[in-house]
C-alpha cells in the first residue's frame, strides 16, 4: 500500500505535474542544489542523508502539491467567499488542503523527530532545528507537543516543523526555477550571452572560478541575473495576505479579512516603470563602470519588486541572490551550454519566452517547463579546475559528518 507521500508522488507524476522532473534531467540537479542549501541550514547533518535517499521525491511532491493548492485564484472560493461555507462533499479545495496539511506533516515532522533523536544520542550538529530543540529545552520544554506557542512563547512541534518547512518551500524552487529562466534568457538573447561572458572572463581569467568577491566588477552579469528576476519573476502574484482589519487605501475600502494580492507581474510589466517591458534588457539596471545594486529591499532603495515589500518581505532574498550570483557566475565562466538542434530546419529549439502559457508553467511557483540543453565543459582547464572544487566540496562535507554525492 502506498503512504501519503508515496500516492503523492504518484499522482503528481500521473498528471505530468511541473512539480516532478526526471532524475537525470539537468533541472533536478539546480533544484537539488537550491534545496541543498536551505535544507541544510534547517536540517543540518539530516539534510544531507534526505537529499541521498528516497524522501527527496517526497520532498518535491509536497512542493508540487504545495505549489497547486496555494496558487492564487486556483479555486472559485478564493473568488467568491461565499463559497467556503460550503460542506466538504462540495468543497474539493478543502480536501486538498487538509490533504496538503497531512502530507507536509508527515514529512517535517518526521524530521523534527530524526534531528530530536539525534539530539538525545548526542549526534546533532548545528542547524536551525537543532539549534532552537536544544534552546527550549534549557527553557523547560524538552517536549512541547501540538500547535501554536508554549505559555513562554516557545514555538510547540507543530509550529516549529511549519516553521522550518517554510523556508524550503519558499527558497528551493524560487531560485531554482529563476536559474533555470536566466539560462534560457542566455540561450534567447546570443548578444548578451556573448556581452557578460566577455564581461566574467575579463575580470575572473581562466586560472580559476568566480567568488563572491568579484561581484562589484561584474556589474553587466549582476544586471542579467535581475532583468530575470524583473521579467520572470517566479512568484508572479507574490503571497496573498489576509486584511487584519478594515483598511481604506487610496480611496478603496478593504473590509477585515478579505485577500490582498500584491500582483508582482503587474508592477514588473507597467511600461511606466520599465519601458518595453516585455522586452529583455539588463541595460535598463547597468549603469557601466559602476557595480549594480542588487536594490531589491523592502525600503526605498529598490527598482524591482521580486520579493515582496513591507512587514512580511521575503526573508532568504540575501540568500537568494547570493546562490544566483555563485552559480550561475561559475555556470557561465566554466560551462558551454546549447539547445539540440532541430534536424528539419537545422536551427536551435529553444522555448519561447514571450509564450508565457507553453513555456512556463502555472502554479504558486512559475517555473520554465522542462527543456532540453547540452553542457560541456569551456576547456580542459575548467573542467581541471570544476573537477578540484567539487573533490574539495565533498571533503568539506565529509568534515561535517554528511555523505559525499554519488558521482
Ligand atoms: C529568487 C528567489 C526567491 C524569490 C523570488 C522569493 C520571493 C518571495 C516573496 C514574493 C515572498 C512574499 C513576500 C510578501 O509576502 O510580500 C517571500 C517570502 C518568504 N521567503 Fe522568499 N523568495 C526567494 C528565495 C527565498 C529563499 C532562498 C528563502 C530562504 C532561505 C526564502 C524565504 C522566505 C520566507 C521565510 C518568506 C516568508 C516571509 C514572511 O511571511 O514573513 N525565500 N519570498
Amino acid at each position: 500500500m502506498l503512504s501519503h507521500g508515496d500516492y503523492s508522488v504518484a499522482q503528481n507524476l500521473k498528471e505530468g505535474s511541473n512539480g516532478v522532473v526526471p532524475e537525470e534531467h539537468w533541472f533536478s540537479l539546480i533544484r537539488r542544489y537550491t534545496t541543498s542549501i536551505v535544507m541544510t541550514v534547517t536540517y543540518g547533518k539530516r539534510a544531507h542523508k534526505i537529499l541521498n535517499n528516497h524522501r527527496l521525491h517526497k520532498i518535491y511532491a509536497v512542493l508540487a502539491n504545495f505549489t497547486t493548492v496555494g496558487q492564487p485564484g486556483n479555486y472559485l472560493a478564493d473568488a467568491f467567499p461565499i463559497l467556503r461555507k460550503l460542506p466538504d462533499v462540495l468543497a474539493p479545495w478543502r480536501i486538498k488542503g487538509r490533504k496538503m496539511h497531512e502530507w507536509e506533516m508527515e514529512l517535517w515532522g518526521g524530521l523534527l523527530d530524526d534531528i530530536q533523536a539525534d539530539i538525545s544520542k548526542g549526534d546533532s550538529v548545528p542547524c536551525y532545528v537543532g539549534s532552537y530543540l536544544k534552546q527550549r529545552a534549557e527553557n523547560g520544554h524538552a517536549e512541547a507537543p501540538g500547535c501554536g506557542l508554549t505559555e513562554d512563547g516557545w514555538l510547540r512541534d507543530t509550529l516549529l516543523a511549519y516553521t522550518a518547512a517554510t523556508v524550503l518551500e519558499a527558497g528551493s524552487d524560487t531560485t531554482a526555477s529563476t536559474m533555470q529562466s536566466f539560462i534560457l534568457f542566455m540561450l534567447s538573447h546570443p548578444a548578451v550571452l556573448e556581452k557578460v561572458r566577455a564581461e566574467i572572463d575579463s575580470v575572473v581569467g581562466p586560472d580559476r572560478m568566480p567568488t563572491f568577491d568579484d561581484e562589484p566588477n561584474l556589474p553587466y552579469f549582476v544586471a542579467c541575473i535581475k532583468e530575470t528576476l524583473r521579467r520572470r519573476p517566479p512568484t508572479i502574484m507574490g503571497i496573498p495576505h489576509s486584511a487584519d482589519e478594515d483598511e481604506v487605501y487610496n480611496g478603496w475600502f478593504i473590509p477585515k479579512g478579505s485577500t490582498v494580492i500584491g500582483n508582482v507581474w503587474a508592477i514588473h510589466m507597467d511600461p511606466a516603470r520599465y519601458p518595453n517591458p516585455t522586452a529583455f534588457q539588463p541595460e535598463r539596471f547597468y549603469v557601466p563602470g559602476n557595480p549594480t545594486r542588487w536594490a531589491s529591499g523592502p525600503d526605498q532603495d529598490r527598482d524591482h519588486y521580486v520579493f515582496g515589500w513591507g512587514r512580511r518581505f521575503c526573508q532568504g532574498s540575501y540568500i537568494a541572490e547570493a546562490s544566483l550570483f555563485i552559480v550561475l557566475s561559475r555556470i557561465l565562466w566554466g560551462i558551454d551550454f546549447q539547445a539540440p538542434i532541430d534536424e528539419k530546419t537545422g536551427k536551435p529549439i529553444i522555448p519561447d519566452i514571450a509564450d508565457d502559457e507553453r513555456t512556463f508553467s502555472d502554479g504558486f511557483v512559475s517555473i520554465p517547463k522542462l527543456y532540453n540543453i547540452s553542457f560541456k565543459p569551456r576547456s580542459e582547464k575548467c573542467e581541471r579546475i570544476i573537477k578540484k572544487a567539487w573533490d574539495e566540496a565533498q571533503a568539506a562535507w565529509e568534515e561535517t559528518g554528511m555523505m559525499p554525492d554519488e558521482r
